[in-house]
């Protein structure tokens, strides 16, 4: 009877291995994971929220965006970034990618509202 084949690649069954580097890049990365999970169901929440805000503009007749609101939020965001040790012009970055979609999406609510009301 044949033996069993060896494996050229034999399984580890610690990929950090003993190496600490490796099990902290594993822990760090472990943390990142979880960070950015969060992130992903606070933008949901925040989303959700937007939306309800796009629904009552277009029965509304308001507006899609608040350019003086927006003005409010930067401001604001900048010095939370700033007490946060957070580079402020990457936050104002930031805030302005997701203000551009949410009026985006109100503006896309408003169009599907007036073509409704023309039905
Ligand atoms: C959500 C609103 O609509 C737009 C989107 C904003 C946002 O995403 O924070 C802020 C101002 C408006 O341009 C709002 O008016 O509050």
């Amino acid at each position: 009877m044949n033996p069993k084949p060896v494996s050229s690649t034999p399984r580890n069954p610690d990929p950090a291995g003993s190496d600490p580097a490796l099990a902290e890049l594993e822990r760090l990365r472990a943390s990142i994971d979880n960070i950015d999970a969060a992130l992903i169901h606070m933008l949901a929440e925040r989303f959700r929220c937007t939306q309800e805000v796009g629904k009552l503009k277009a029965r509304a007749h308001l507006p899609p965006a608040d350019p003086s609101r927006e003005t409010r939020q930067i401001e604001r965001l900048r010095q939370l970034a700033n007490d946060a040790h957070l580079d402020p012009d990457f936050a104002e970055k930031f805030l302005a990618f997701v203000i551009r979609e949410v009026i985006r999406h109100h503006e896309a609510i408003a169009a599907n509202a007036r073509q409704a009301s023309k039905g």
